[in-house]
């Protein structure tokens, strides 16, 4: 249809909806095709990994679907809320409310402790204060609360960051490479955590290189050349 504009309607039931994503990169003169209408659903307590080489799109989609980047092309929606086509203070704000996002360098501020951390991320998604003991157990680190992120080994940070991506009680965990750096046994600890946050409900979407990773997902999204291989 000639001049309509493309508006997928939130599907019932789908925590995390993409629709036709497109994103290109110019650099140097050249047209980089990251995403080249990818689409995807995700449903309460489901988790989905996204698969493929290096440069393949991972990390872009991710941040599309997180609204830290907003795609040329395509909608996303987020708990059954618009997130593309907004302000990025809008899209702040419902990240806020409805994701938790687990960077591959880390998403702990390094001047706040682990429960400041945690804290910090509930603030900002207008949830009240609470004993984050619960949080910090669940995550193996009963006791650390007041620790930097400076003190921790890197599996420990690992853990903690997985915390405050759950600091919000969001509906859908994002998670870019987050065992990338970690040994075998703290990669499958990382692991189970999300199987377990999953089995509450919480849709968990995981881009990583890992097959360990790719064995306990419910689906595999492949990519190459920012297109689902199907
Ligand atoms: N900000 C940017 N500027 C220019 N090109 C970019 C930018 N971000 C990504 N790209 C390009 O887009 C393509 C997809 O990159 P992306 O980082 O999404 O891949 P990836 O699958 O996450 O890779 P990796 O597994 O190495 O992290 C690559 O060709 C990359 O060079």
């Amino acid at each position: 249809m000639a001049g309509s504009r493309y508006r997928p309607a939130p599907e019932p039931g789908v925590v995390l909806q993409a629709d036709r994503l497109y994103r290109f990169f110019h650099t140097g003169g050249e047209e980089v095709l990251a995403l080249s209408g990818v689409s995807l659903r995700l449903a309460a307590g489901e988790r989905v990994v996204v698969a493929g080489e290096s440069g393949s799109g991972k990390s872009t989609l991710l941040a599309c679907l997180a609204g830290l980047d907003e795609p040329d092309g395509g909608v996303v929606h987020v708990a059954g809320h618009r997130l593309t086509g907004r302000t990025e203070a809008e899209r702040a704000r419902l990240r806020a409310a409805h994701l938790g996002m687990v960077y591959q360098y880390g998403n702990l501020l390094e001047h706040l402790t682990v429960a400041r951390n945690i804290a910090f991320v509930r603030t900002l998604a207008g949830r009240r204060p609470v004993d984050v003991s619960d949080l910090l157990e669940s995550v193996g680190l009963a006791g650390r609360g007041g620790a930097y992120p400076a003190e921790l080994s890197g599996g420990q940070a690992a853990r903690a960051g997985l915390a405050v991506a759950l600091a919000n009680d969001p509906e859908v965990l994002i998670a870019d490479e987050p065992t990338g750096e970690l040994d075998a046994d703290t990669e499958e600890r990382v692991l189970g955590l999300l199987t377990a946050r999953a089995a509450r409900g919480i849709a968990v979407l995981v881009a990583s290189h890992s097959p360990v990773i790719a064995r306990t997902a419910d689906r595999v999204l492949t990519l190459r050349d920012g297109q689902e291989v199907r």
